[in-house]
């Protein structure tokens, strides 16, 4: 059974719904399924089936021409019950009206409780359901998965950990972080780990460095008091991206198992040098905010305006940060990674930029400095390329771009899994290895911090703007300048690149 907190709200229609949906046709879920939804709405099971299935506006798009049977099949999965004025009561009708399902429905008493409130109910919600022996495992597993954001801070998100780990163990508590269930994402290890081409090439002596592009299109959207607390910094710095970082900077784990993977992430995350002089800070962290402009000839809201967002606010839709791991694999090679809303396009990629050849043949094609990349593609067009020099036929030795490169779309027969329906199903299979653990967030919080407080209360620290539907702020590719410019997907292109989708 899946119980979810907060299942009135934009997630579970938006992205939990329409999950259970393609892992049910896919026949992946187990017999005997039940969703129970659960907040302070007043609903019925027939209200909240019709709310979150058949009348979502997410699954009709997702469905298109699909079979209305089957539709009404899946909602019947579906079930609700009020929790009355808070989230936090006595949950004993919430457990009788669960022991009721798990009898009717003859489910095995496996539960997994979703947290999907705002985050400062998290704890009140777990002690409230141990309190009601909803988190024991005696007659089968229950696991809580726990929505980001995994705190404000340090301080807080180890305040939040102890809480959660007060009434469920750490072995029950799945906190999910999208950007692992993205297929790419997990290709970062197997490109890394499943051959002997890479690896031997991923360290100082090959790499000079790396870039990390987190690009958005649209802006806070409806979002924008929740935005406007948090920043790019916390909202996809601090997770997503440390993620992806600690999956290109950790050491070979020994196995698969999640606790040898998450070890080994743990390891990243804890050398990356913590900024805290104040003059690195000013020289490697740079912020910004998207300001009102015309896309396309359509007027587009600046930040100061966007609703739920205060008109004098201060907080950045771009983060770009410059640093160091100091291990021996990755000392004094630096990472470059940079986060925004409202950029040209929606793309995330990983671009792995090798050393030139510490002797230069070929010269005179001029080709050295802009080739010799891996380019991991996240999202959209998901995929890999390597830019490498080959030689045009004919005489002398003129020297031309070339790609290989791999599309996941290429793979025509395989269902590529949406991020939440592969982590859904891994927590229910007991799979912790696509979810962080509380030491690896604190990690990334140790590292992030420095740079919030020197944001919030540092000398000298800027805000810059940035037309909305532009590539950031110009004083950004100061941060880069060592290493050329940024690489924007689909800007900056000669003549002579003939750049493919993917690029
Ligand atoms: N939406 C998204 O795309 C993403 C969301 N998240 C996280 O997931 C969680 C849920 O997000 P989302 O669904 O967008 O949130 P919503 O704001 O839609 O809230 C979810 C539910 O929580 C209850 N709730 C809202 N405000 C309060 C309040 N002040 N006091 C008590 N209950 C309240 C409401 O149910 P009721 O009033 O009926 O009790 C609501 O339906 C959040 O922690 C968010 O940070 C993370 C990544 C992406
Ligand atoms: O967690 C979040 O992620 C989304 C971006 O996710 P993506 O899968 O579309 O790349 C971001 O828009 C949102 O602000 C953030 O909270």
């Amino acid at each position: 059974m899946l119980v979810i907190f907060g299942a009135s709200g934009d997630l579970t229609a938006r992205k939990l719904v329409p999950a259970l949906y393609s892992l049910y046709v896919e026949g992946q879920l187990p017999e005997h399924f039940v969703v129970l939804g659960t907040s302070r709405s007043d609903m019925t099971d027939a209200d909240f089936r019709n709310q979150v299935v058949i009348e979502s506006d997410y699954l009709k798009e997702k469905l298109k021409n699909s079979d209305e049977a089957k539709t009404k099949k899946f909602a019947e999965m579906f079930f609700y019950q009020d929790l009355g004025e808070s989230y936090d009561v006595d949950y004993s009708p919430l457990r009788k009206r669960v022991g009721q399902l798990n009898d009717e429905k003859r489910t095995q008493g496996n539960i997994m409780y979703y947290l999907s409130t705002p985050p400062r109910l998290y704890e009140t919600i777990a002690k409230n359901l141990a309190e009601a022996g909803l988190s024991t495992q005696n007659n089968g597993w229950k696991r809580l998965i726990v929505e980001k954001p995994f705190g404000y801070s340090l301080e807080t998100a180890k305040a939040l950990n102890q809480g959660l780990q007060e009434h469920f163990k750490e072995s029950q508590i799945y906190r999910i972080d999208h950007y692992l269930g993205k297929e790419t994402v997990q290709n970062l290890l197997v490109t890394r780990f499943s051959n002997s081409i890479f690896e031997p090439l991923w360290n100082r002596n090959y790499i000079k460095h790396i870039e990390i592009t987190n690009a958005e299109s649209v802006g806070v959207e409806k979002r924008g008091g929740y935005y406007d607390k948090s920043g790019a910094l916390r909202d996809m710095f601090q997770n997503h991206l440390l993620q992806i970082v600690s999956l290109i900077v950790m050491e070979p784990p020994i196995g698969d198992k999640a606790e040898e993977i998450r070890d080994e992430k743990v390891k990243a995350l804890k050398s990356l040098r913590v900024m805290r002089d104040e003059k690195i800070l000013h020289d490697h962290t740079i912020r910004a905010q998207y300001m009102a402009s015309n896309i396309q000839g359509k007027k587009v809201k600046g930040y100061r305006e966007e609703e739920g967002v205060d008109p004098e606010s201060t907080t950045e839709t771009y983060a770009a940060i410059k640093f160091y791991v100091d291990n021996w694999r990755w000392k004094d090679i630096p990472f470059y990674v940079r986060t925004a809303k409202r950029m040209p396009t929606k793309v995330t990629e990983v671009v792995i930029h090798f050393k030139t050849p510490h002797h230069q043949i070929f010269k005179d094609s001029g080709i050295h400095n802009k080739d010799n990349k891996l380019i991991i593609r996240i999202q959209p067009d998901e995929g890999i390329l390597i830019k490498f020099g080959v030689k045009v036929p004919g005489q002398g030795f003129k020297v031309e771009r070339a790609n290989l490169d791999f599309y996941y779309s290429s793979l025509m027969e395989t269902h590529v899994m949406e991020a939440y329906e592969r982590l859904l199903l891994d927590a229910m299979q007991g799979d912790a290895t696509l979810y962080a653990r509380a030491d690896e967030v604190e990690a990334a919080w140790e590292f992030v911090d420095p740079i919030l407080d020197y944001w919030q209360h540092g000398k000298d620290v800027r805000m810059y703007g940035y037309p909305s539907g532009t590539w950031g702020p110009k004083n950004s590719d100061d941060l880069i300048e060592g290493e050329g410019y940024w690489r924007n997907p689909g800007e900056n292109l000669t003549d002579d690149e003939n750049y493919c989708v993917l690029c």
